[in-house]
């Protein structure tokens, strides 16, 4: 696309956002702040390289079998460096125990170490990407239906002592980025039929959280995931929005809000406010639910516009974390991450370009009209021209422009796998 065309846009719309109050070249600042924490399960189907050959398990799933996915380390490396550059700014990796570096052999769960994951610091450093972390429970010959509140001590021993180790490895990375990370603890225990347990398994859940985050660290934060049911463990999540908010609330923790984590007709955006009162800061696994928590492909949809619009109202934006959380192998992997980091941004962006102040205004002097009107027409303002400046100004394809470049690499990389 010719870039004078899309500055000649973007000029147009600074001045129609300055008519109503928006600084856009302020929001162009914000969004350069503003920064994705990638999941890198969507290369892979959430394979990840332990080396062990088993399925995918714990109450997840991925549907198909499109070709090309990442084989190995550097393969999914390739594939995230390349999605990078096709999205613009800067954005984080978050990672999962089990892809770590193990060198070929089988490392299991309780003796994972922080020279497993040396080789990502380095190419985090090398990359300009920060990293984050996340346990893993799912998958392996212990997970069953029930890890951190199994009531076999010697499986829930197993699972605490890997934990410890993940936080130990992410206070490492923390320390050696310069930058906290963050190290989600989501575990799929639950129960796919009837229990007469319920109190049991939170009390052993509410014991092994305590255990593990009885350590503290200064160069990583902790988050804790609810869900509420996993695929196979339908009737009963012991780890439940409301186990995790009371448990974060009372430790001072953060949240991870997973936006297929809720009932189809919940409003994750409304969750924001409220919980921010009495959390520090939230961590979003930003996902698409498609009736259950299918994690399609993020887009740019109603409830994701809610939920960074309320972020942004919340004058949060300092105390949020934005990671994505999909896995859809029916498509072009690559393209999926473009799609869905480009589509949150999309979402920020008019979230930002909001005319907050006006729209305040109106509701404390009872005008309804006015602001439903003007939250109406912030619908059809030329919010695109901006999002495509600051694909310019990042040297991003513009629009559908990385179409072209998804498929090339398929021809040239991914289609030779
Ligand atoms: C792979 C992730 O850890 C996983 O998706 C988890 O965050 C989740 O959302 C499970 O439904
Ligand atoms: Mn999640």
């Amino acid at each position: 696309m010719k870039t004078e065309l899309v500055t000649k846009a973007y000029e147009v719309a600074k001045e129609r956002y300055a008519a109503i109050g928006v600084d856009t070249e302020k929001v162009l600042e914000q969004m350069q702040n503003f920064h994705l924490s990638m999941h890198c399960w969507q290369a892979d189907d959430v394979a990840g390289f332990e080396n062990q050959g088993g399925s995918l398990t714990g109450g997840i799933q991925v549907n198909g079998n499109y070709p090309g996915k990442a084989r190995n380390i550097d393969e999914l490396r390739t594939d995230i460096l390349y999605a990078k550059s096709l999205i613009p700014g800067t954005h984080r990796l978050n990672l999962h125990e089990i892809y770590g570096d193990f060198g070929g052999k089988y490392v299991d769960r309780d003796q994972c170490e922080v020279e497993h994951f040396q080789s990502w610091i380095d190419w985090g450093k090398e990359n300009n990407t920060l990293l984050d972390f996340n346990s893993t429970s799912f998958s392996h010959a212990k997970s069953g239906d029930l890890s951190l509140a199994n009531p076999d001590k010697g499986i829930r021993d197993f699972w605490i002592e890997h934990s410890k180790r993940c936080r130990a490895i992410s206070e490492a990375i923390g320390k050696a980025q310069g930058d906290p990370c963050i190290m989600n603890t989501w575990v799929h225990d639950g129960s796919k039929d009837l229990t007469v347990n319920r109190l049991m398994y939170r009390e052993l859940l509410k014991d092994s959280l305590d255990q593990i985050f009885a350590q503290k660290y200064d160069n990583m934060k902790d988050c804790v995931e609810s869900k509420v049911f996993g695929i196979g463990l339908e009737s009963y999540t012991v780890g439940s929005n409301d186990f995790y908010t009371a448990y974060a609330a009372k430790n001072n923790m953060m949240i991870t809000l997973d936006t297929g984590h809720f009932h189809p007709t919940e409003s994750v955006a409304d969750k924001v406010s409220a919980m921010l009162l009495f959390v520090p800061e939230l961590m979003l696994h930003v996902s698409r639910p498609v009736r259950w928590d299918s994690d399609h492909v993020t887009i740019m949809d109603d409830p994701t516009m809610d939920l960074f619009s309320e972020i942004v109202r919340a004058g949060a934006l300092d105390r949020v974390h934005y990671g994505l959380d999909y896995f859809d192998g029916t498509l072009n992997r690559i393209g999926a991450y473009v799609i869905g980091s480009r589509a949150a941004q999309k979402c920020m962006l008019r979230a930002l370009l909001e005319p907050l102040a006006t729209l305040r205004k109106y509701e404390l002097e009872d005008k309804k009209f006015q602001r439903l009107a003007l939250l109406e027409e912030c619908k059809n303002m030329p919010w695109n021209a901006v999002y495509d400046e600051f694909c310019v100004r990042n040297n991003v394809p513009v629009g559908e422009e990385y179409l072209a470049a998804v498929e090339k690499y398929e021809a040239e990389v991914t289609s030779k796998r």
